[in-house]
């Protein structure tokens, strides 16, 4: 097992990342506040590993409240939010029971966001069991749901006690999902790390047979990525936006396409083709560099380019997106391979051009 950790000073929490943690009830207890733990999971990974981590938990004398959601972006809402709050409170769940999301970036999203606002907050673990999850949303504090309007409209910072990856869940993952996740694990490469997306260009085949070394690996260097950028600036005033590549388009094709339609991940796929195309056109990278990013992205099996979605449908969707300042879109551009930043610099037409360079109809 490798431990990292987010310095965050008296909030600073470990990621342990290893095999068969599910089972180690023992890396759970010294986070309980109280011995009762609500498990928020979903109707997908309940049958695989919800048997496991609850006995694992009963057998420390822990008491165990289960929270089933139904599986889908979809319901990434108030209302499947508000099942968590039903069964808290007819459980007699109290302030110092910890919330523990068992699964993807949905759950793990949605149950930060529970553990948040329930009684004004109560500590809650992440045990990530998706690969996008293991590399991003576990980490880092950002919780929310969707409006129909944008992606993660409501939500808040609120960082997890604790972070178990076992990565021994992967091996169930579909095979989507895991390219999904891929595309997350490219992007710290891009905005920052030169030699991580070179060691990718060198071992994605191991990582899509899922050698474990190879796995492990991937996600550690990730995880330490994202700690670090989020230890510099948690809150997103400035380095943090980097970590949003390929979203500002990403989130416009999810909520332009219906939650669930394309997968998170493969809409930050084709969203950084289009900043990167968006990049070319201001002349910050040149066409080998666009072309090398590619490769790698249709390599992990992920999309390059978008949807068929109308050119106006994403300028009016991406309004809603975080980074826009005074009315004005910015956008994470790359000025090389692991050198990312915030910009302004795109007017419209060339942001359209972009658009339609990487689109179906163009
Ligand atoms: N908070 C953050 O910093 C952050 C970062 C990135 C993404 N996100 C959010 O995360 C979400 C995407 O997360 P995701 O890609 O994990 O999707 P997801 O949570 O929908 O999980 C993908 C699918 O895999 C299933 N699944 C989970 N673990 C499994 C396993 N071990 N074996 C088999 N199936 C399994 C799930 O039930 C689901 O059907 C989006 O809502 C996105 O906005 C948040
Ligand atoms: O942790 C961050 O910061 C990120 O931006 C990570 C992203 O991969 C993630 O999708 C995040 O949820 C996007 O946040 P948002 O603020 O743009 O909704
Ligand atoms: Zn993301």
């Amino acid at each position: 097992m490798e431990t990292l950790s987010v310095a965050l000073g008296h909030r600073a929490y470990p990621i342990h990342v290893g095999r068969a943690l599910l089972d180690k009830s023992e890396l759970l207890l010294p986070f309980l506040r109280q011995r009762k733990v609500a498990i928020v999971t979903n109707t997908t990974v309940a049958p695989l590993y919800l048997e496991r981590l609850s006995d694992s938990l009963r057998r420390a004398r822990v008491e165990v409240v289960e929270i089933i959601l139904p599986d889908g972006e979809q319901f990434k809402d108030w209302q499947t939010l508000n099942l968590i709050f039903d069964v808290l409170l007819q459980r007699r769940c109290e302030r110092s029971t910890t919330l523990l999301a068992l699964g993807g970036g949905v759950v793990g999203d949605m149950t930060g966001f529970a553990a948040a606002c329930f009684q004004r907050g109560i500590p809650f673990i992440q045990v990530p069991t998706t690969l996008l999850a293991q590399v991003d949303s576990s980490v880092g504090g950002k919780t929310a749901i969707n409006h129909p309007l944008g992606k993660n409209m409501i939500g808040a910072f609120y960082q997890p006690k604790l972070v178990l990856t076992d990565t021994d869940t992967l091996t169930t993952l579909p095979d989507r999902e895991l390219s999904a996740g891929l595309a997350e694990v490219i992007k710290y490469g891009l905005i920052r790390d030169l030699p991580f997306f070179e060691w990718l260009e060198e071992h994605l085949e191991r990582l899509l047979l899922r050698e474990p070394a190879a796995l492990a690996e991937a996600i550690s260097r990730s995880c330490r990525n994202k700690a670090e950028v989020v230890v510099a600036d948690e809150h997103e005033s400035g380095e943090r936006a980097l970590l949003n590549l390929g979203h500002t388009f990403g989130h416009a094709i999810e909520t332009g396409m219906g939650y669930g339609e394309c997968l998170h991940g493969e809409a930050v796929a084709a969203g950084t083709m289009i900043a990167a195309q968006l990049s070319l056109q201001l002349g910050w990278i040149g066409s080998s560099e666009l072309d090398r990013i590619e490769r790698l992205f249709r390599r992990a099996g992920l999309p390059v380019s978008g949807p068929a979605l109308e050119v106006e449908r994403y300028l009016a969707l991406m309004q809603h997106d975080k980074k826009v300042r005074d009315g004005k879109l910015r956008f994470v551009l790359l000025q090389g391979i692991g050198q990312a930043v915030v910009s302004d610099a795109a007017a419209q037409d060339e942001v359209r051009t972009a658009i339609l360079a990487r689109s179906p109809h163009a």
